[in-house]
């Protein structure tokens, strides 16, 4: 179980961007985060895993709570948390298999990912991801040369390659046309499914949000004010939401 509590985030001694945040994700949820630009839906994403640290407040992930922790404990809770961005997040030099074995890199000793040692098993299992989202033959190009599309999708297999128990994905599909956004969105969707993924996902395209997620939370200026069903998110809702 995934659980914010009471979290509050002020940057630079001035912009409140979470205004005392609580939100409990169960193992298998499939959450979209919705609210207009600067509500703060980012900085919630990032708390989860503290890549933000709160000024108030704290996460726990299955009891362990993550404000406690530093160095090695830290990152091993985070790697149970696999993070999605925008921006893919790749090394556009590098070649494709060479950005998914990143995701096993926080399994690895420091000298071994120093030298970036990677046994016969985690090129086992970085093509497998591969596979698992259709680029297995882009193996070996440059991640650059991939269109935005297939960056997203090798960015979800170096996460998987991580075996999250939580997939953290803010505005994944933002820089993508609707069918590509779709497509990304179906293997978000099939990793919830098959491999009981926790995920949450910030969107900023509500019709999105409503036709993937099971759960919707709205925020607006920091604060939760709207957590329920994808199906009961009504006009009335939306309109107080984006108001
Ligand atoms: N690193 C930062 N330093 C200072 N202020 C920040 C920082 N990151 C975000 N903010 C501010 O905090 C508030 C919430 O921003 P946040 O990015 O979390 O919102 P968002 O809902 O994700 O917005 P968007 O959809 O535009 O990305 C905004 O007022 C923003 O300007």
């Amino acid at each position: 179980m995934l659980k914010a509590e009471n979290l509050q985030v002020i940057y630079d001694n001035k912009t409140l961007a979470l205004d005392d945040v609580s939100l409990t994700v169960a193992p298998g949820e499939f959450v979209g985060i919705i609210g207009s630009s600067g509500s703060g839906k980012s900085t919630l994403l990032k708390c989860m895993n503290l890549l933000v640290r709160p000024t108030r407040g704290t996460v726990y992930l299955d009891e362990r709570d993550l404000m406690t922790l530093n160095g090695q404990s830290l990152r091993k809770v985070r790697r149970e948390m696999g993070f999605i961005f925008q921006d893919y997040n790749l090394i556009d030099r590098s070649t494709v298999i060479d950005n998914v074995l990143i995701g096993r890199l926080s399994y690895k000793t420091s000298l071994q990912s120093l030298f970036r040692i990677f046994s016969q098993e985690d090129y086992a299992r970085a093509k497998k991801a591969l596979s698992y989202v259709a680029l297995e033959e882009k193996m070996y190009e440059r991640a650059d040369r991939l269109s935005g599309g297939q960056k997203q999708r090798v960015a979800i297999a170096k996460t998987l390659c991580q075996r999250p128990k939580v997939i953290l994905a803010d505005e994944p599909v933002a820089s993508l046309d609707q069918a590509t956004a779709h497509l990304i969105m179906e293997y978000f969707r099939r990793a919830n499914i098959k491999k009981n993924i926790t995920i949450l996902i910030n969107l900023h395209d509500v019709a999105l949000a409503k036709a993937y997620c099971s759960r919707i939370v709205g925020l607006k200026k920091g604060k939760v004010v709207y957590d329920g069903k994808a199906g009961d998110l009504t006009d009335d809702v939306l309109k107080r939401l984006y108001e």
